[in-house]
């Protein structure tokens, strides 16, 4: 059995490619970072380093890595004879993962066991974004290359930081790891991930950890940084930036509780872990890597927006995300692109005009007016 799994940074390495790994897929990682590649290509194994309570070592063998930047002729190939395919390369990457995919689908024989392709991103339904991007590149053949694949969407939970510049190709990761795979589109064959489960609705699971674990995560994140605060760990202890992340939890655990059926229980119970989870001191997360690329994470269906919006369509409380959203508009990192685009645009349109581009937010939602003042209050 084999997986080509596109994008082999912290997640990919770190539990996407272990968790193949472990289910017996030879792995063949593909990635645009030549160094990476290299190191990849030059190593047998790589350790995966869980650290915190009941954390262990795992051993990782059996994979390859092609560079597609270099080599996209065989990076299809390797698609065209795979079992599965998956990506953890960030939602905005997924367009240019397409053209490899397509090609490699085009080279598959038709009677081949269809090819299995999850996309392993936070971003809801990002599988479906991937498989758009592949059908607007297909044109007239698309109905035929689908035919040969199936697509299902995920939700992928474990915390893996940044590594160190000098750490080579192993992974330091929490112990903690979820990965929830939508069963429909399988049929009877399921691909072979003893550590994955598979529901019959992703829908909950995926709103549920976005909206908890990556709300949370941003708030802490962009609290964390008004406060000068730069590890995740230190930001946690920080009395104001701990009740700031409560309050925000507290509005989108109400919003799952009355739009998905959970039980307040079940959502109090999954808080505390998430929030444990966010204070082990052994990892070394930072405030810089969970708030990256602001903009999308103030994109309409994303972790601050997309559960306001909704609480604020259904009459919920929504002061503790609007924080969040106002300490995320401050959000002020020379080296992430997305925070010196946001700057730039802060200065250049009205609150309004802001609100409007950068939320997807229009005039007439009920969230509208009040992020604008948030907006505003950043301008000043
Ligand atoms: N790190 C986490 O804790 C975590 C957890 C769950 C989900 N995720 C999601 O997984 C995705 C990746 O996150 P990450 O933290 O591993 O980021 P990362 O930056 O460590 O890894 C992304 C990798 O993708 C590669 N890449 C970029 N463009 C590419 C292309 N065109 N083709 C192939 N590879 C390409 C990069 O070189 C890099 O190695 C994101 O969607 C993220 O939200 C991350
Ligand atoms: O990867 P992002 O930028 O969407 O979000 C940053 C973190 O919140 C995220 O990577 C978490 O560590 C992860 O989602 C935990 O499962």
């Amino acid at each position: 059995m084999k997986a080509v799994h596109f994008g082999a940074g912290n997640i990919g390495r770190g539990f996407v490619g272990l968790l193949l790994h472990e289910g017996g897929y030879e792995v063949v990682f593909s990635d645009v970072a030549a160094p990476l590649v290299e190191a990849l290509t030059a190593a047998d194994s790589y350790l995966v380093h869980e650290v915190g309570t009941g954390g262990e070592d795992k051993t990782v063998t059996g994979f390859r890595a092609v560079n597609s930047a270099e080599n996209a002729s065989a990076v299809a190939e390797e698609v065209a004879t795979a079992d599965v395919v998956t990506t953890a390369v960030g939602p905005t990457i997924l367009k240019f993962i397409a053209p490899h995919i397509v090609a490699g689908l085009r080279q598959r024989p038709a009677d081949a066991q269809k090819l299995q392709i999850m996309a392993c991103e936070n971003a809801i339904g990002a599988t479906d974004t991937l498989r758009q991007a592949m059908q607007e590149l297909a044109g007239e053949d698309w109905d035929e290359l689908a035919a040969k694949a199936v697509f299902a969407n995920t939700a992928v939970d474990r915390i893996v930081p940044g590594q160190p510049a000098d750490g080579g190709i192993d992974v330091t990761v929490e112990p903690f790891y979820e990965w929830a795979i939508e069963k429909g589109p399988f049929g009877e064959n399921l691909p072979n991930i003893p550590g994955a489960h598979f529901v019959d609705e992703l829908g909950p699971y995926i709103e549920r950890k976005l909206f908890t674990v990556n709300t949370g995560h941003a708030t802490a994140a962009y609290l964390g940084t008004a406060a000068g605060l730069e590890k995740i760990a230190d930001a946690l202890a920080d009395e104001h930036v701990a009740a700031g992340v409560t309050a925000a939890l507290e509005e989108t655990s109400a919003l799952l509780v009355a739009k998905h059926g959970f039980s307040p229980d079940q959502m109090q119970s999954y808080r505390n872990t998430i929030l444990d989870r966010f204070r082990n001191p052994a990892l070394p997360d930072t405030v810089d890597r969970v708030g990256r690329q602001p903009l999308r994470k103030l994109s309409r269906h994303e972790r601050l927006i997309g559960p306001a919006a909704e609480a604020a369509e259904r009459g919920l409380p929504v002061q503790g995300l609007l924080a969040a959203i106002e300490a995320a508009l401050a959000f002020d990192v020379a080296a992430d692109e997305q925070a010196v685009e946001m700057k730039k645009l802060l200065g250049q349109l009205n609150a309004e005009a802001f609100t409007e581009k950068v939320t997807g937010l229009t005039s007439a939602h009920p969230l509208f007016t009040a992020v604008v003042q948030r907006v505003a209050a950043a301008q000043r």
